[in-house]
Order: C-alpha cells, then sequence, then structure tokens
C-alpha cells in the first residue's frame, strides 16, 4: 500500500491544484462492501519491478501502444533525476511534453511522477474517472499484484549475487514477491542457460507464473488479471493446490513452502502464528536461523466462519479477507499456506499451525522470545 504523505505548503499553487485531498484510511472498509455489490468497482493496481534494466519500460512501452481494448493507465514512478522526462519522452511518440496525463489512441493514459504513487492515482481518478488497470513502474515497492521482470542474460547472476551481512538481495527479493515472473531478453541466451534460470526462479519462487519474452512482447490478458484472479476463491485453492515445496537452489537462497493443515483456527490464534513469523520474527529451523518470509499466502478456516478466509502477507504487512465462497461442509474445512523466504523448514512451520489449530502447548518450542532475529 503507499503511505501518504502530507503535502508540503506550496509556493507552486498550480501543482497543490493537481493534487487532491488525501483519503484517510478508514474508508477501506467501505470500499470493500462497494466492491462486494458492484464487482469490479475496485481497479487493480498492478506494480511492475525488476532488476535495472530489465525490460520494464519495454513492456510498459508495449501495453501502451498494442492495441487492446482495455483501458489502462501507466504511471512512470522514476525516481531519479532526469530518467522521467527522457521516458515520459519514449513514451510519448509525438516527442509531446506532458506534465499532465497524455492519453493515448488505444485507450491508454501515461503520466510520471516522481514521489508519491498515491498522489498520482488520486489524480488519475479524480480526472478520469474509471479504469480497467493501473500500472505501476517501481524498482522498490512491495504490494500485491506484482510483475516482476528478469533479463534473462544477466539473471542468473543478479539472483546469486552475495550481499553483505547475509542480507536478502534485490533480485531475489523482487521474484521472491511477484505473482508474475517475466524471464525478458530470451534472444540473448541458450536454451540451456534458460532452462537454469527458470530452475533457479521457480525454486525461489513456486507460486508465481513464469512467461519468458523478448522485448517484453507478453499476452497482455496473462498478465492483467492479478487482483481478480485471487479474488476469486476457488481459482486461488486451485492454485494453491500445484504449489510444491521447493529445494534451495543456492545456499541461504530463498525458497517456496507449502502445507495443508485440516481444522479451524481461531482468529486470534492465527494472528499469533502469522504474527511470530512476520512480526516478531522468532520462529527457527533446526540449525536455529531465523525464519525469514518475504511472502505468504493462503486459503484459511477460521472458527465461527462459514466463509473461506484469504491471508496475504507482504514482508512485515499481512491482512485477512473473508471471500464471498462458503465451506461446504466441516469436512472440508482444511487450511493450505504458501511461505516463500529464507530458511524455511516445512516441517516446523506445519508442526506450528497444526498446534494453532488444535491449541496445544507446543507453541513455545520454536518460539525464542529473548532472541530475536535481525
Ligand atoms: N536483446 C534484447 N534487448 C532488450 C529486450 N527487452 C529490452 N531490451 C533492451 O534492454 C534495455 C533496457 O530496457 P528497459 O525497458 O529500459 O529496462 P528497464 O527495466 O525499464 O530499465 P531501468 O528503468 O533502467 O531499470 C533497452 O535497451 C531495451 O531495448 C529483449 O528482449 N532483448
Ligand atoms: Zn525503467
Amino acid at each position: 500500500m503507499f503511505h501518504a504523505i502530507g503535502s508540503a505548503d506550496g509556493e507552486e499553487e498550480k501543482a497543490e491544484e493537481d493534487c487532491p485531498e488525501l483519503v484517510p484510511i478508514k474508508t477501506k472498509q467501505r470500499e470493500e462492501k462497494e466492491e462486494t455489490s458492484r464487482p469490479g468497482a475496485k481497479i487493480p493496481v498492478t506494480v511492475i519491478t525488476g532488476y535495472l534494466g530489465a525490460g520494464k519500460t519495454t513492456l510498459l512501452n508495449y501495453i501502451l501502444t498494442e492495441q487492446h481494448s482495455k483501458r489502462i493507465a501507466v504511471i512512470l514512478n522514476e525516481f531519479g533525476e532526469g530518467s522521467a522526462l527522457e521516458k515520459s519522452l519514449a513514451v510519448s511518440q509525438d516527442g509531446e511534453l506532458y506534465e499532465e496525463w497524455l492519453e493515448l489512441r488505444n485507450g491508454c493514459l501515461c503520466c510520471s511522477v516522481k514521489d508519491s504513487g498515491l498522489k498520482a492515482i488520486e489524480n488519475l481518478m479524480q480526472k478520469k474517472g474509471k479504469f480497467d488497470y493501473i500500472l505501476l513502474e517501481t524498482t522498490g515497492l512491495a504490494d500485491p499484484g506484482i510483475i516482476t521482470v528478469v533479463d534473462a542474460k544477466y539473471g542468473l547472476n543478479h539472483l546469486a549475487e552475495e550481499k553483505p551481512d547475509g542480507l536478502i538481495n534485490e533480485a531475489s527479493r523482487q521474484v521472491a514477491l511477484a505473482d508474475i515472473i517475466i524471464l525478458n531478453k530470451t534472444d540473448l541466451v541458450s536454451e540451456e542457460d534458460l532452462s537454469k534460470l527458470r530452475t533457479t526462479v521457480r525454486s525461489t519462487n513456486g507460486l508465481g507464473k513464469i512467461l519468458e519474452t523478448q522485448k517484453s512482447r507478453v499476452d497482455l490478458s496473462s498478465i492483467l488479471d492479478l487482483h481478480a484472479f485471487d479474488s476469486l476463491s476457488i481459482s486461488l485453492q486451485r492454485k494453491l493446490q500445484n504449489v510444491p515445496t521447493t529445494q534451495p537452489h543456492l545456499d541461504q537462497s530463498i525458497i517456496t513452502v507449502t502445507f495443508e493443515v485440516p481444522g479451524n483456527a481461531k482468529e486470534e490464534s492465527l494472528n499469533v502464528y502469522i504474527q511470530n513469523l512476520l512480526w516478531e520474527k522468532n520462529v527457527r529451523n533446526r540449525d536455529d536461523d531465523c525464519m525469514e518470509v518475504i511472502r505468504l499466502k493462503g486459503l484459511v478456516s477460521i472458527k465461527d466462519k462459514p466463509q473461506q478466509v484469504i491471508v496475504q502477507g507482504v514482508h512485515e504487512l499481512y491482512d485477512l479477507e473473508e471471500t464471498p465462497v462458503s465451506w461446504e461442509d466441516d469436512s472440508e474445512r482444511t487450511n493450505r499456506l504458501v511461505l516463500i523466504g529464507r530458511n524455511l523448514d516445512k516441517d516446523i512451520l506445519k508442526q506450528l499451525f497444526i498446534a494453532t489449530v488444535t491449541e496445544t502447548e507446543n507453541q513455545t518450542t520454536h518460539f525464542k522470545e529473548d532472541q530475536v532475529c535481525p
């Protein structure tokens, strides 16, 4: 999610006019109600991320110029000086400069912002009303609905890059967070190298859809329905069922762990389980390394709730969302979780979840209150 930053009292009145009032966060619930009564009322925001030069702008330009029936808004969120202007020019085709939204013939809009993505999106809502999709290019934001573009030629190097202090490198993090991973520039590598990259990417993120492209020319229908897809818990259930637990490809590398536990969890116990992983970070594996969860996704069964609940987590943020789908009967109730991260031990994670569901006291075995992970 975007964090609202209060706008400075400006000398520039024009800029202030363009910046609408920020909407308080408490409107979220109302919006969700609206969405259920009016399907499709929420516009999906997709973040396009990826290593320097992987092909993000190429992808956006492709979307902006390709003929399709969708109304798409693209926000180029460039943080570097100068590059925004360069990109604007590249996109506008006729060389027209814009600070405003640039309308393209195929029903798309494009805009470049340097600071808050939120400002640009709200601006867009006020001026243009309805869009099918909003795409946002960035190198840093983390939010569900993420497309990561990977350079087929240098991707493996980026993924293997070692960071000081054992930190997770940026390329791995981007792949771990992605819903869709585009292996771009396939023209530059042999089938053998491509297959190595595919295997590494798959072992990092067992959940995401992998696509292969040249010049980021991807089938648009396959990348534009990320949120729509997830809100249907039936498809999520089917999708999660096919996710395998992966083996670490490199030492200390990110893997995907998945398991299923039948039964109901009390909402409070479920929160404790998730918070121990994402917030307290006090769950350790057999080597006493802290588990680091980057992404968490699941379909869970909560005690006294007839509906299936989706849990989504990205780094420290997570939320539980009731779906409109009810469990058919009690025998069917089951929890399916997918966790992507480092030092993950499937057995321990599953055991802890079983303890959560059955409310036995073995919760403490792998939690060390006094030894919080960095
Ligand atoms: N050979 C080859 N080159 C490509 C392909 N896709 C993109 N490129 C080139 O790769 C370079 C970088 O592409 P961009 O789309 O600017 O990459 P980006 O991710 O937006 O880059 P930054 O914004 O700098 O991080 C450009 O020169 C593209 O023309 C491809 O499939 N094959
Ligand atoms: Zn770019």
